[in-house]
């Protein structure tokens, strides 16, 4: 019989705001959740979207699978005539990677970025409506992170009007892109663009790789899967592919114009648009992988959180004195809180700087079109450093949720392992992450070089403007609670971040060549990069908190989870802050003492913090997570549908099992 009991109903009696109202904090606005969680509801409820377990299947079932739910989800926007905001909110609750993900998020928006108007005519209502399936084809077999040093060639000949597009090296060969294995029909492929004898650099160019009748690679193509990638399920649902260009000639007209362009004569020229906006498609990719990470780490957070409130060990006050009566919820152990707490709230925190980087993404595509490119450099610096940031922590957070759920949280029925396998790349994919911040201090120290010339930093940078007072500043804290000040906070975050900057831009002086000088300099360039980073998180969430916040009791958690976020970070990033000189031991101290009180704060509010991600059962796709809290005839029922216990004597009992007990039994007979 099913057991409907809520077992985390006196768990949810305890929360001290109103969880509906942040629900609507969580999802952005009241809109935004009653479009997700309609959506979520009809996909939860569509058996065409049920979750089958994934880490049982082989590559090749899981791959058709994958195909056939990415056909039924492209037949219900359809059928259901959903909105672009519906559309993506199926996609993200049908929970399955496909070769869709890059066709909408790589392909398309490279269109959208780097062609022309009368290219984009002509190429985005096929994609729009699936006519070509697209990939996006930059990295390859020898160089990923060194995009200028990509070895694939477009060379212009004059008397066809056409591109001969060529692999001229194993090297060379395009090797990632997802969906390009076994589905493509077309790809944006970046090659050296070659005029007149002349080489002018990467350029993006639509190439049609398989035939839109019979599916078979074109003519010069060769195509294939590059093989099985990390972690059971996970990624393994794409078809990240292999492919190599003979000679291949596509139309002059097919390379993506709207930078720079080839004439019918084969002049190079160039408009007055910045050469980076080639580099548009992994801007926007870039801010939408840091919403990704709130996601995926409020979904690890979710899971942790209930389940710790459901698993009780050891003795607990109530107990007689055989130990006997009610254990203790593992999550009342201050170590579990001391690990779960700052997991939880850096969930929100990138929840809200996810928000307002694609408000600054919004802002510089509005900027573009008046031809405004004022604003980019930020943006990449913004877009590449979140990533980094949010990925990296996300990650880690989503592993250490899986410890924090024991031997169980190692069970694939858990949803972690698989969570963590699909998340991990994005610390890789869209630009390593430390190759992102080697870009972010690149922009920083650039910032720094121009404080001189009198030129004051804006929006992000604007901090640095007041570099004199934030070099000698003192923080005030002489008591724990002075620790609950926002000011004080964001103020010890820039005087720290500033100072591991200046330190970097003054190291960089002694080297007479600035590039042996930024090599040699940069763990130290990385590091204060992150420091920046963490200034950014740290002042969008305190902006988030100035903002009209409805319901009882909701700012106040909020804040809470502010703090947590920050001081947590000041006592995982003690060496700079102390260095520095930003905080001294004492005031280190009295963070660790008020990090306790607001753990106190959290723990009677911390599953009802969860529950306002508003996730379903079927998104989760935990056993340990669920809204029920009923773990453990869960657990139970999920291990019997496991095949190997399809059949009471496994096979191969008679081969390899019985020989082996049958020579035991002669040995001991002996
Ligand atoms: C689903 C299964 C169930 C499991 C559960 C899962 C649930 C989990 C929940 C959520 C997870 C969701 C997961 C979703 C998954 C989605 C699928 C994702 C698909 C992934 C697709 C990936 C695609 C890719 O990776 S595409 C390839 C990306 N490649 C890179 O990023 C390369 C990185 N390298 C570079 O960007 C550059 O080469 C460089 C910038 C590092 C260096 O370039 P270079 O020209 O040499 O640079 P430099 O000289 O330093 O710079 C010149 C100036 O240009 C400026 N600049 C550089 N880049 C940019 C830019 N992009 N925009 C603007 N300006 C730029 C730079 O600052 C310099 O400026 P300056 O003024 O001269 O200083
Ligand atoms: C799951 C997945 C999906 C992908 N999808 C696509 C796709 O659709 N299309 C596509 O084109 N590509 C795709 N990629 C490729 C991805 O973009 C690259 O792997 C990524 O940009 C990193 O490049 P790389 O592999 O060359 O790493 P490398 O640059 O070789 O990095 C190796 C190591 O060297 C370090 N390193 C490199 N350069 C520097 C430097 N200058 N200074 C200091 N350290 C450095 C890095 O930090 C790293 O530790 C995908 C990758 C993955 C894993």
């Amino acid at each position: 019989m099913e057991d409907t009991v809520d077992h985390l109903a006196h768990e949810r009696s305890k929360a001290q705001f109103n969880v509906e109202e942040m629900k609507i904090i969580w999802a952005g606005s009241l809109h935004a959740l009653q479009v997700s969680d309609r959506i979520a509801k009809l996909v939860a409820s569509d058996p065409g979207f049920g979750k089958e377990n994934r880490a049982v299947l082989s590559r090749k079932d899981l791959f058709k699978s994958a195909l056939k739910k990415a056909a039924y989800v492209w037949k219900r926007i359809n059928e259901l005539g959903l909105s672009e905001e519906e559309t993506s909110w199926l996609r993200f609750y049908v929970d399955e990677l496909a070769y869709d993900y890059v066709h909408w998020g790589m392909f398309v928006p490279a269109i959208k970025g780097s062609a022309t108007e009368e290219q984009q005519n002509k190429w985005l209502p096929l994609a729009n409506t699936m006519q070509i399936i697209g990939t996006y084809a930059q990295t390859e077999l020898g160089h990923g992170s060194n995009v200028r040093g990509l070895e694939t060639t477009a060379t212009f000949d004059p008397v066809t009007d056409e591109f001969i597009i060529h692999s001229p090296t194993l090297t060379s060969s395009k090797w990632w892109p997802g969906g390009l294995g076994k589905v493509a029909t077309h790809a944006v492929v970046y090659a050296q663009l070659i005029t007149d004898g002349k080489e002018y650099g990467v350029n993006g160019f639509l190439v049609q790789i398989r035939s839109l009748d019979d599916h078979f690679p074109l003519p010069g193509i060769t195509v294939g899967d590059i093989g099985m990638k990390f972690g059971s399920g996970a990624f393994n649902s794409m078809d990240n592919g292999v492919l190599r260009f003979d000679r291949v000639r596509i139309p002059r007209n097919q390379m993506l114009m709207r930078v720079s362009k080839v004439t019918r004569e084969g002049k190079y020229v160039e408009s007055n648009i910045p050469k980076q906006i080639i580099y548009g498609a992994m801007v926007y990719v870039r801010q939408t992988i840091v919403a990704d990470a709130s996601i995926a780490l409020s979904r690890a957070v979710c899971i942790a959180t209930r389940y710790s409130a459901v698993r009780r060990q050891f003795g607990s006050p109530q107990n007689d004195q055989n130990g006997n009566g009610i254990e203790t919820q593992v999550i009342d152990y201050k170590t579990q809180q001391s690990r779960l707490f700052p997991l939880l709230a850096s969930a929100y925190a990138f929840r809200f700087v996810g928000e307002w980087l694609k408000w600054l993404y919004t802002d510089l595509i509005q900027k573009l079109e008046g031809n405004d490119f004022s604003t980019l450099p930020e943006v990449h610096a913004c877009t590449a450093g979140l990533k980094s940031l949010t990925t990296s922590a996300a990650a880690d957070g989503i592993e250490e949720s899986r410890k924090l759920c024991g031997g169980h949280g190692y069970l694939s029925s858990s949803g972690l392992p698989e969570l963590y396998a699909t998340f991990v790349p994005a610390c890789t994919y869209e630009g390593d992450n430390v190759v992102l911040l080697l870009q972010v201090s690149r922009f920083l120290m650039k910032t720094i070089s121009q404080l001189q010339s009198g030129k004051k930093p804006t929006g992000t940078t604007a901090y640095i403007g007041h570099v004199e007072h934030l070099i000698q500043c003192g923080c005030n804290v002489k008591k724990a609670e002075d620790w609950l000040n926002l000011c004080v906070i964001l103020e010890a975050f820039e005087a720290r971040a500033i100072r591991l900057l200046v330190a970097c831009a003054e190291n960089l002086t002694k080297f007479a060549n600035p590039l042996q000088g930024f090599s040699e300099l940069s763990p130290d360039l990385v590091e204060a990069a992150v420091a920046h980073c963490q200034v950014i998180v740290v002042s969008k969430f305190i902006e988030k908190l100035q903002q009209n916040i409805q319901g009882i009791g909701v700012k106040q958690l909020l804040e809470t989870l502010c703090y947590i976020y920050s001081l947590n970070l000041i006592h995982k990033h003690l060496g700079d802050f102390l260095s520095t000189r930003s905080i001294t031991p004492k005031q280190a101290s009295l963070a660790s003492d008020q990090l306790r009180s607001l753990y106190a704060k959290v723990r009677p509010n911390a599953i009802a913090l969860v529950d306002a991600f508003n996730y379903t059962d079927h998104f989760l796709g935990s056993v340990l997570g669920s809204y029920d809290g009923n773990v453990y005839p869960k657990l139970y029922e999920e291990a019997w549908k496991d095949p190997l216990n399809e059949s009471v004597v496994p096979d191969g009992y008679h081969e390899n099992i019985r020989p082996v007990l049958k020579q035991q039994l002669q040995n001991a007979r002996l």
